[in-house]
């Protein structure tokens, strides 16, 4: 290579002489972007006359640079190699940095190498313009555009010698992420070079553009596995023949079959025919119900979306499969029909020996799959036994449905209960209708009031206990469905086998765990604990505070609660409504209460005197004798004789207990 010293007669440089002397472009002759690039320099104090060595990155922070910009290297260096090889002899330099001028990488033969002018260029050594002023690198950094500097166009003599040409590499953003350089000693500079440059540069930048879109098709497609692989829908990807060309695991599982057996198979072929048309005949379609008589749960739930590609053409279809119990759960989890239970073992409130016995129980049978079959009057709570046990049992995260199959007329309850098909019988809704067993599929069905059921219902109930399978009414295809049944009774199911109203063999099938709920006048010691909770739900609901006088709630132990539980949580209601103040009171009670045939008090004397002090037995009685005055006096619209006769007493005697108890006629 030969350094060649520049004439000092180049007209360049004396435009750069007269430049230095004042800084004013203006007076400069020298090409716009040059006296462009001198003015930064002068104005941002670069010593033109600096013969320094450059600055340069040490070890570790060139080897930090190097790592970040190791795709652009590993793609600049095929070309730089190319470029180098072509040039090769001509003591060019071919080099690369990054976005701040340092240089990465640089190619050039053995012998340019070696010369002391080239010592400036190194790895780590940079090119900003604002550390060796005017230069290829620097200015194509601060302008954008490629260009070529030559010879006194550099802003710091010590660049004189040489034609550097530059033009910047790009990524995918637009943002430079480097400059590509060729520089040579000599005097006479080559446009040629420029272009070449620049070209090798746009073609790097595009490599690198097809890299990050690669990237990013490659992170995209890893997404699209991952979730293709793990949703719990089932997916089929079928092309436009109806052949399916893709199916995730969880399809695979849902039909049973393994990927061989569905890739390359026409879709209907996996269905039945009904399902196969339903699948088939839309290129769109959103919930369709798919039953399919295969091993498991065949029902499903089917959506469709066309794959379209860049000119909206329909190349195939996406198919969602999701099993309808899914769904279901999906919706009760949304509590938006009902089918959920709130209740847990923990709401249900008493401490005496029979509501622990049963709650005992009860406990037991959540921890199995069994039926259960709970004994009680009515109000006792066996809804709130059903929604407990269902609640702590493995089915909790599936749906509770309840049904009264006393509220439902006879004729519906089969419709009700198994569903029926579309055109199933006059007045069926189009699209058929699930039936209760569906909707409970997968948790627990509490049939309430099952003495009620007519038999011929009974007789399906058995088959579907037995078959764990559903048809709806007008169908026969079987439904799978998987559910814990919980019945509830007020009736003595035995008496309505003897009497032909219930079938033995659905009252064994029923009845694998029974759990009697007794009622409250048979464990009155949990009314106050009962009282007590109503009343903080009411003040919680309310935002007031309640008072209660000390005789209310031994005046409702003496009741003898027709109505259980629902009729105690009624009359605190309903005492709370009426008081003053917060403060409830005896009169606050609903009269009801006081009429003598319905107290226990008097009734079963041997009962109070377990539960109740003596004191607290005789404020009874004399509750219970002012309010059979005042409800008699009532009655016969204060005609005391009338009432004393009625009461077997004198009048006398009634105006001294009317004076008593502080009544007023
Ligand atoms: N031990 C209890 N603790 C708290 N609340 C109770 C208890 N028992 C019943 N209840 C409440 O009493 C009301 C009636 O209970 P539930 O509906 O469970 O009775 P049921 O026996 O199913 O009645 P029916 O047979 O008339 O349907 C509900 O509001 C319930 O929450």
């Amino acid at each position: 290579m030969t350094i060649v010293a520049l004439p000092m007669m180049d007209p360049v440089y004396i435009e750069w002489k007269n430049f230095l002397k004042t800084g004013n472009p203006y007076k400069c002759n020298a090409r716009q972007q040059i006296v462009e690039s001198w003015g930064r320099c002068y104005h941002g104090g670069v010593d033109p006359y600096d013969d320094k060595i450059h600055q340069r990155l040490d070890e570790l922070n060139l080897h930090k640079v190097l790592k970040e910009k190791e795709k652009l290297i590993e793609i600049a260096k095929p070309f730089m190699s190319k470029l180098h090889e072509f040039f090769k002899g001509a003591g060019l330099i071919v080099v690369l940095t990054d976005e701040n001028g340092c240089i990465l990488e640089m190619l050039c033969d053995e012998d340019t190498r070696q010369h002391p002018m080239i010592s400036c260029f190194y790895p780590g050594s940079s090119w900003q313009e604002e550390a060796v002023g005017t230069n290829a690198i620097g200015t194509v950094l601060k302008q954008g555009e490629p260009l070529q500097v030559s010879g006194a166009e550099h802003y710091c003599k010590k660049n004189h010698s040489f034609v550097c040409s530059a033009a910047s590499i790009f990524d995918s953003n637009g943002r430079t992420i480097g400059v590509l350089d060729i520089s040579y000693a000599s005097r006479a500079s080559h446009l040629h070079t420029l272009g070449i440059v620049a070209v090798i540069a746009e073609a790097i930048t595009a490599e690198l553009g097809i890299w990050q879109k690669n990237c990013e098709l490659d992170l995209l497609s890893k997404r699209m596995a991952k979730f293709f692989n793990t949703v719990s829908d089932g997916v089929l990807i079928v092309d436009n023949n109806e052949v399916v060309v893709e199916i995730n695991p969880a399809g695979k599982a849902m039909l049973g079959k393994s990927e061989q057996c569905v890739i390359g198979i026409e879709l209907k072929r996996l269905f039945d025919n009904k399902s196969g048309v339903l699948l088939t005949n839309s290129k769109r379609y959103h919930n369709i119900e798919i039953i399919v008589d295969n091993k498991g749960d065949g029902h499903f739930i089917a959506s469709r979306e066309p794959l379209i590609n860049d000119h909206d053409v329909i190349t195939g279809g996406i198919i969602f499969l999701r099993h309808s119990i899914q769904v279901k759960n999906m919706v009760n989890l949304n509590h938006s029909n009902g089918n959920y239970a709130t209740l847990q073992f923990s709401d249900i409130i008493g401490k005496s020996v029979e509501i622990r016995e049963a709650i005992h129980v009860a406990t037991r049978a959540a921890a199995t799959t069994s039926n259960v079959l709970l004994h009680g009057e009515s109000g006792t709570g066996k809804e709130i036994f059903a929604q407990a046990i269902h609640n702590q049992s493995c089915k909790h995260n599936g749906p509770f449905v309840a049904v009264n199959c006393g509220a439902i007329p006879r004729e519906l309850i089969g419709s009700e209960l198994f569903g029926y098909e579309e055109g199933a019988f006059t007045g069926a809704k189009r699209g058929g209708k699930p039936g209760k067993f569906e909707l409970a599929s997968g948790g627990t069905l509490f049939l309430d009031e099952i003495g009620d059921m007519p038999l011929e219902q009974q007789t399906a109930l058995l088959r579907v206990i037995q078959e764990r399978k559903v048809a709806r009414i007008g169908s026969d295809k079987m439904i799978p469905v998987t559910i814990r049944l919980i019945c509830a009774t007020h009736k003595n199911l035995l008496e309505e086998v003897e009497k032909g109203a219930f079938r033995l063999d659905l009252f064994y099938r029923l009845n694998v765990l029974s759990i009697i709920i007794p009622p409250l006048r048979e464990r009155r010691e949990d009314i106050p604990w009962l009282f007590e909770h109503f009343l903080e739900k009411l003040s919680r609901e309310q935002g007031c505070e309640f008072s209660v006088e000390d005789e209310v709630v031994p005046y409702l132990t003496g009741y003898h609660w027709p109505g259980n539980v629902r009729e105690l949580q009624n009359v605190i209601e309903h005492a709370a409504c009426l008081a003053e103040n917060g403060v409830i009171t005896v009169g606050h009670l609903p009269e009801l209460l006081f009429a003598p045939e319905s107290r226990m008090v008097l009734a079963s004397p041997q009962i109070d005197e377990t539960i109740f002090s003596r004191e607290q037995r005789q404020q009874m009685a004399e509750f219970t004798e002012k309010y059979k005055i005042i409800s008699k006096l009532d009655a016969f619209a204060g005609n005391v004789s009338r009432v004393a006769k009625e009461l077997g007493i004198s009048r006398k005697t009634l105006y001294n207990k009317m004076r008593l108890h502080a009544i007023k006629n």
